[in-house]
């Protein structure tokens, strides 16, 4: 049954011209939020979307089940600051992660911070939170309803009593107290005309490095480094593990490279009254540089310098130039260094990826010597706690069937073997019910690209099986094995596969996989992810029509150019707050970032790779004959200040208007937009318990899928 979808007014009068290109932006009206047009817009899809999905028929079963497996205690690490511990927990069902606080591992604990309390939807979450060194304060960043937007606030750890003082326009921001406790060092922004409340879409530039002094107002903040020149560049301070240096690292958008400036606090006869004397110990693009420790004047960096899989070198400040720098742990041939710690004084704690799968190594900080391995299952650390004055660490594990494991290991003891410290059942979850494996898969140009599948175990290749294929693509980001309880329920009451498709532009490879994938590249992303289901169907596990492709933010441009290119080699696809206008991403909040992957259409040549795979600008833009495309589900969020709503409503009107109204599209093309709800950061578990089932249900629905219990 085709739909009727709403009339979204054309205004053919808005033509752009790219470089000589007239390019039609009908819908450019979209582009305001807070119009009344773009409201009722927004209203009328509302209003055809929500009952469809409510009338999906595995719907109430999933959101029940999903309800039920998702009721499990989650924890993170322990952080032992100052005397005590401190760890996030949920009971299973808390719209946000809890702050617990006890004076030993085995104790009581009692709560710290609660969010839950701040709103009634669990809209208010706990973005960020930071311990003064000797534990004074707990300073933390608050966002609300998903917005990339923070106000700091603070609170004496020891008696919980909150200060006065109050941090506003905080965005993409650091937080670091100085060794003294005096006060913090983070990022804001000017002040801007109009809202700053997560619904805007103003572009975030000028982002400025203050320092706060505690008990005075943000007014008297110290304005410690601004780029007026350079209105892309952020800032992140960090305070090195001496306290004695503030080690700045200077990026301009998402590109894994940085310039990284210093300065010694110690030679600060005032104190930090002003802009600081920075010393530029490197000060290109030309590579990243991350301050992992530092003894005395000698600072150990990770960084991609002449390494792509990156390594370890080492500065001495007394001879910062490049040709005293030393190598700490040289590049692996194949595997690609993860994070880094120093832990006990004088050991890392080193993480590599090798094939997409986490490995953990302890060396020692002075030779750079491997001394032993630290077992793990095929699977990722999720979660990391150690400090260099610490003798003990904890990490946490997770992959597709676990959903989580706390290690402890303490070097101070005569057997430093890792021990559990934790680890959490999910009851109605049986891990050997599931089999995961990883596969190779040839591409388009012949590169093999890695791919997780998760499915009952022992099925066979009859073609039968519906696939939930999951991808992103891009800036440098790895998609390894992760518990998603959503991902189980379609494995063991949908019948389906999982896939998750390591391709180009991630950084499985480090930065020629990421490169790969990126600028002129960026149609290998999605060669690899169309290959991914070619794969599927020529192995016997499925068929186009039983394939659901699934992505967010730049998953989801990857989702809808995949559909553009190949309508006819899916069955389903969702688009989670996608990036579907390459022309204009830049314009609006933190896009400009993104040039990095990119480019941008400013530029001739740019244009010309942006508008080949642009997913607004490669829809039919009128009904036609040719293949129907797959079912479509796309979400957005009116707080979504990463990926503007925008690029989702333009695509989607264009959508309807071309593909929706062709005879042959019987599928439904159709848009979720949540309100109170961001690009995914903070989400109350209730929505996300419900915007998954709201997925799966679609899916279930459009590729005629039916539960089995
Ligand atoms: O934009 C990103 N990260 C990239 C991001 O969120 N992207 C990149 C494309 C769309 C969206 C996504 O995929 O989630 O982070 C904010 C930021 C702040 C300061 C400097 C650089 C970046």
């Amino acid at each position: 049954m085709a739909f009727k979808y709403p009339e979204a007014r054309r205004d053919d009068s808005k033509v752009d011209d790219y470089h000589g290109e007239k390019i039609p932006d009908p819908y450019h009206w979209l582009e305001d939020p807070d119009c009344e047009e773009t409201k009722m817009f927004v209203e009328e899809q509302n209003k055809l979307t929500m009952p469809f999905l409510e009338e999906c028929a595995v719907k109430e079963r999933f959101h029940q089940r999903l309800t039920e497996l998702y009721n499990y205690p989650k924890y993170s690490c322990p952080y032992k600051r100052g005397k005590r511990y401190f760890y996030s927990h949920n009971e299973g069902l808390q719209n946000q992660n809890v702050l617990y606080v006890q004076d030993s591992l085995d104790s009581p604990a009692s709560v710290f911070f609660d969010p839950n309390k701040l709103s009634e939807d669990g809209t208010v979450a706990l973005k960020m939170g930071r311990l003064s060194e000797d534990c004074e304060y707990f300073a933390y960043g608050l966002s609300s309803a998903g917005s990339d937007w923070v106000t700091i606030h603070f609170l004496k750890a020891d008696d919980l009593t909150e200060l006065p003082d109050l941090l506003e326009r905080v965005k993409f921001s650091c937080l670091a107290w100085t060794h003294d406790a005096k006060g913090i060092f983070y990022n804001c922004y000017p002040r801007q005309d109009g809202k700053a409340d997560g619904t805007e879409t103003t572009t975030n530039l000028n982002q400025k490095l203050y320092y706060h002094v505690i008990g005075t107002s943000q007014s008297e903040d110290v304005l410690v480094a601004e780029f007026p020149d350079n209105p892309k560049w952020h800032s992140n301070l960090t305070v090195s593990d001496d306290g004695r240096y503030a080690v700045l690292s200077i990026t301009e958008g998402c590109e894994p490279v940085n310039r990284l400036w210093y300065c010694d606090l110690q030679r600060l006869p005032d104190g930090i009254t002003g802009l600081l004397p920075w010393v530029k110990l490197v000060d290109t693009f030309e590579a990243q540089y991350t301050y992992i420790t530092n003894d005395d004047t000698v600072f150990t960096l990770r960084t991609n310098l002449e390494a792509p899989r990156y390594r370890l070198i080492t500065i001495d400040l007394q001879e910062p130039e490049q040709k005293h720098w030393k190598t700490l742990i040289p590049q692996h041939e194949k595997d690609v260094l993860g994070f880094v710690e120093c832990v006990n004084q004088r050991y890392l704690l080193v993480n590599y990826v090798h094939d997409v799968k986490d490995i953990l190594q302890l060396y020692e900080l002075q030779s750079g010597k491997l001394i032993r391995d630290l077992p793990l299952d095929m699977g990722t650390v999720v979660g990391l706690s150690c400090k260099k004055k610490h003798s003990d660490f904890f990490y946490k594990f997770t992959s597709f069937t676990t959903p989580g494991i706390i290690y402890h290991c303490d070097l101070s003891k005569a057997d430093p073997e890792p021990t559990v410290f934790r680890q959490v059942e999910v009851k109605g979850v049986e891990p050997s019910d599931y089999q995961t494996t990883q596969v190779f898969y040839p591409s388009k140009d012949g590169t093999e690209i890695p791919m997780f599948l998760v499915h009952a175990r022992g099925i066979k290749k009859d073609g039968s099986h519906p696939v939930f294929l999951y991808g992103y693509g891009g800036f440098e980001n790895s998609i390894q094995p992760h518990y998603n309880t959503a991902y189980l329920l379609f494995i063991r009451h949908l019948g389906g596969i999982l896939a998750v498709a390591n391709i180009r532009g991630g950084g499985e490879y480090g930065q020629t996989w990421h490169k790969a994938g990126t600028l002129g590249n960026k149609q290998n992303c999605f060669d690899d992810f169309q290959c991914a289901a070619e794969y599927l169907i020529q192995e016997g596990f499925t068929m186009a029509s039983r394939i659901a492709i699934n992505g967010a933010s730049n998953g989801g441009l990857l989702v809808a150019a995949c559909v553009n290119q190949r309508p006819e080699l899916f069955g389903c696809a969702v688009a989670e707050v996608g990036v579907m206008d390459m022309l204009k991403f830049h314009k609006f909040t933190i896009g400009h970032a993104w040039t990095t992957d990119y480019g941008c259409a400013d530029d001739s040549q740019q244009f010309k790779w942006l508008i080949k795979y642009s997913p607004l600008h490669n829809l039919p833009q009128a009904p036609r004959d040719g293949p129907p495309y797959p079912a479509m589900l796309l979400l957005t969020a009116d707080h979504d200040d990463r990926v503007v709503p925008l690029h989702t409503l333009k695509y989607v009107a264009t959508l309807q208007h071309g593909v929706g109204r062709s005879a042959g599209q019987k599928q439904p093309l159709m848009v979720r937009v949540d309100t109170r709800s961001g690009h995914g950061a903070g989400k109350p578990t209730a929505k996300a318990i419900l915007e998954d089932t709201h997925i799966f249900s679609f899916i279930a629905q459009t590729l005629g899928l039916s539960w089995r219990e």
